[in-house]
């Protein structure tokens, strides 16, 4: 989209456009205050000016694309239900502003969490060497843990180049390539090199049973990796795999830790306690109370 020819509108031609917009969304299930995110990132306006209505009044305004492309965009949102944030390229995710493409998952809200579950689950000396990221999709979890865990370096593994390439690009705009590398492969292989010495393990797999993802929102099923949200039959074949592979990658005492869906907590618990590598097992809800995630230590600490 950024790579379109600029225009200048008036302010009055593009508030009477988000009228017309924001009319649209409410009549087709979207939610209105999408049509400022997207004006945000095109015409360069803040929330105050969008709340307040002030660039109504601007003589002109520089938009980051034809203003006839962002009728299209629109539509396309509206019609083909395609997510704003493929249509920006980029969301908000803990205090980041994360690249995205249609190769990654959108980086969710409720992910955010997980980083904060690591840092409250690190003594110091784990909070340093190797962690891993598998999945790492737009790298949104890389750079959470290369964030706050200053001297770590981050290892984020997916198996698809294309998502490898937007979390790279992730990891450039916020200064972390020396910290964070990037690995094509499935799941742990790629990582074998360091087998007994991670430090901590964070995983957002793909965790949704094969048979329910044409009941998801079209937004999601249509436009969303299957790769990245595909969990087998019962959804949990990613997590078993986790469950049964991680214990020889992390060292004595270090942390595995995943985010799962509404309902596996019991499951999962159970495959970690049936393991037998892996103590003092805990579920962790999220913000709306859903048991969302599963931590775990390796014994032998
Ligand atoms: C639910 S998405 C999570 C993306 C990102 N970590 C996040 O939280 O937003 C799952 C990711 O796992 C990747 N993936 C799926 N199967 C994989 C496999 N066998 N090995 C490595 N990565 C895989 C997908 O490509 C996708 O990027």
């Amino acid at each position: 989209m950024m790579d379109q020819q600029p225009e200048v509108i008036s302010g009055l031609q593009l508030w009477q456009w988000r009228n017309t917009a924001k009319t649209a969304a409410i009549a087709t299930d979207v939610p209105p205050t999408e049509v400022d995110w997207l004006l945000q990132e095109v015409a360069g306006l803040d929330r105050l000016a969008l709340r307040l209505e002030s660039f109504k009044n601007q003589p002109q305004i520089k938009l980051q694309l034809p203003f006839a492309e962002l009728e299209t965009l629109w539509q396309k949102r509206l019609k083909e239900r395609l997510p704003v944030q493929y249509i920006t390229g980029v969301t908000p995710w803990r205090h980041f502003k994360i690249a995205v493409s249609n190769a990654v998952l959108i980086p969710r809200p409720e992910t955010e969490s997980l980083i904060d579950l690591a840092l409250e689950a690190a003594s110091l000396p784990l909070q340093q060497g190797h962690w891993a990221d598998l999945g790492t999709g737009s790298g949104a979890i890389a750079l959470g843990l290369a964030d706050v865990f200053k001297s770590a370096t981050i290892h984020a593994v997916d198996y698809s180049p294309q998502a490898l390439a937007v979390a790279a690009l992730n990891a450039r705009n916020y200064g972390f390539t020396e910290r964070i590398h990037f690995y094509r492969g499935f799941w742990w292989e790629p990582l074998e090199f360091l087998k007994g010495q991670f430090s901590g393990m964070v995983s957002n797999p793909p965790y949704i049973p094969t048979s329910t993802l044409p009941s998801l929102q079209p937004e999601v099923v249509n436009h969303e990796p299957s790769l990245a949200l595909d969990g087998g039959a019962d959804g949990l074949a990613s997590i078993r795999h986790l469950v049964q592979v991680s214990s020889s990658y992390l060292q004595p005492g270090g942390i595995w830790l995943i985010e799962m869906m509404a309902g596996q907590a019991h499951a999962v618990k159970e495959m970690l306690h049936n393991h037998g590598s892996y103590c003092n097992i805990q579920i962790h809800t999220d913000l709306a109370g859903i048991q969302r995630f599963a931590l775990a230590y390796k014994v032998g600490a």
